[in-house]
């Protein structure tokens, strides 16, 4: 997240660290709870790593140092990558990962609600984007899981931005006009998490953008109102 500040332990008790073990374990992307054996990201994180048995998943983590063999872990059991996805720019970018034994709930470790279809985008006033991911366009995974309030802005708008992009209506955008607050390279897969009358919703995946918190380059998201019952049909 670029210009961002650290969270606190348990403010986002949603958010899980989507770790590859090959020779080395290391944070690739980030994921939204939404049930106690299922978890929400991006398709784009899983390019190229299909297997389901190189992913770990960390729940209730705030700094990724507090990561050790002694850690509670999860493994995958199924990865369903949505079928018409192809690259992030292209939409459809979101995934399901099954865990491989359900997670009990705690204050540090527990579920978002989806959102419904009904309810329309103009509604949400308190975004925030969070991840571990850089904090500048050449940076590195942060420690310490970082958020940042960023407003929604009009597909008109961000199609506007976009010329060499179609923003189709599955697609969210939120950003600055003058940039400097975004979600970055890490923060993929993780949640653009709205307050609506005192309940957070995922209302977006962390999909793409050009470069990082740029001027008039706003953040992409997968709208996840509109894959509702895609998601339910696929973990009910
Ligand atoms: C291609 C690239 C890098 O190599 C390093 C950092 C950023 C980029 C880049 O252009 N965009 C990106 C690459 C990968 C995931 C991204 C996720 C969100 C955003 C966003 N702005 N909301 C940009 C991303």
């Amino acid at each position: 997240v670029v210009g961002g500040t650290d969270s606190f332990r348990g403010e986002w008790p949603w958010q899980v660290s989507l770790q590859v073990k090959l020779s080395t374990q290391k944070h690739f992307c980030g994921g939204s709870i939404i049930s106690n054996q299922w978890i929400l990201t991006a398709a784009h994180c899983i390019d190229n790593l299909e297997n389901p048995n190189i992913w770990r998943v960390y729940a209730g983590i705030l700094k990724l140092s507090e990561i050790n063999e002694d850690t509670p872990v999860f493994k995958v059991q199924e990865i369903i990558i949505h079928p018409q996805y192809v690259i992030a720019e292209t939409g459809y970018d979101i995934a399901l990962m099954k865990l491989d034994k359900p997670m009990n709930f705690t204050n540090l470790q527990n579920p978002i609600c989806l959102p419904s279809k009904e309810v329309t985008n103009t509604m949400y006033t308190n975004c925030q984007v969070i991840g571990w991911g850089y904090t500048k366009e050449q940076d590195q995974v942060q420690d310490i899981l970082q958020k940042a309030t960023i407003p929604l802005i009009s597909n008109e708008e961000c199609q506007t931005r976009y010329q060499q992009d179609r923003i189709t209506d599955k697609m969210i955008c939120a950003g600055y006009r003058e940039g400097g607050k975004d979600a970055c390279k890490g923060d993929s897969g993780g949640p653009l998490s709205c307050k609506h009358e005192e309940i957070w919703y995922v209302v977006g995946i962390t999909s793409w953008g050009e470069g990082c918190a740029r001027p008039e380059q706003p953040g992409v998201y997968t709208k996840v109102a509109e894959y509702a019952d895609w998601i339910l049909e696929k973990t009910m």
